[in-house]
């Protein structure tokens, strides 16, 4: 099984992605925790421009999130085949949310059709007024999309591109609660 959190940056999808991983595991679960972009070559990659280390187009970009995604979509389904509940804490609606921005979605899509379709999807939806004080909290630095305008129309376009299973959560509201809700909608 996939579960994968989405969302703006600083919506708590990272805290939240934890809080149902240990849960699952307390439950009896192997859990296998992971993240987009991902540790390896391509992530580390992407983070560089995310840190804006280095500038690439935003179609480049879209393609170094898809090509990231295929490796790691990989190592997915052999931990799903494994009998593993994976959670991804971020996954492919990120990239048809984000980079749909400037790009044509149906070309985002087209590339990241090597890629599977999550059994279940969160969305935290927090007004990104919120979440970027909460990033400043972290004071670790604005990235590349970390700015109000941009957040509010990935937001947004978090509802145009939404697929298959998909809750909508607030995540305007304390950790306990958003998790009280995300623990609510597990039917394992
Ligand atoms: N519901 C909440 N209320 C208040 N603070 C929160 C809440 N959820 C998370 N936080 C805090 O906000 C900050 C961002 O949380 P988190 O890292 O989970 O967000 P994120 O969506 O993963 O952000 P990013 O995508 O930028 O990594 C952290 O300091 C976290 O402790
Ligand atoms: C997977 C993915 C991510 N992004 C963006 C979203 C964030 O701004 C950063 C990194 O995410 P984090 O949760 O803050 O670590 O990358 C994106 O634009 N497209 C994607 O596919």
């Amino acid at each position: 099984m996939l579960i994968a959190f989405e969302g703006t940056d600083g919506s708590g999808l990272s805290t939240q992605s934890k809080l149902l991983a240990e849960w699952l595991e307390s439950k009896g679960y192997t859990v296998y925790l992971t993240k987009e972009p991902t540790t390896g070559e391509i992530g580390k990659l992407i983070r560089r421009v995310l840190r804006k280390e280095i500038e690439v187009s935003d179609a480049t970009l879209a393609l170094l999130f898809a090509a990231d995604r295929v490796e790691h979509t990989k190592i997915i389904v052999e931990r799903i085949e494994k009998g593993e509940i994976v959670i991804s804490d971020r996954y492919r609606l990120s990239s048809y949310a984000y980079q749909s921005l400037t790009l044509d979605l149906e070309w985002v899509v087209m590339i990241n059709r090597y890629s599977i379709t999550p059994d279940l999807t969160f969305v935290i939806e927090t007004p990104p007024e919120v979440s970027l004080e909460r990033i400043k909290q972290r004071n670790n630095g604005i990235e590349l999309f970390e700015e109000l305008e941009k957040l509010e129309k990935i937001s947004r376009n978090f509802r145009k591109v939404a697929e298959g299973n998909v809750v909508f959560i607030d995540g305007n509201r304390s950790i306990e609660e958003v998790f009280g809700e995300v623990r609510d909608k597990i039917l394992i």
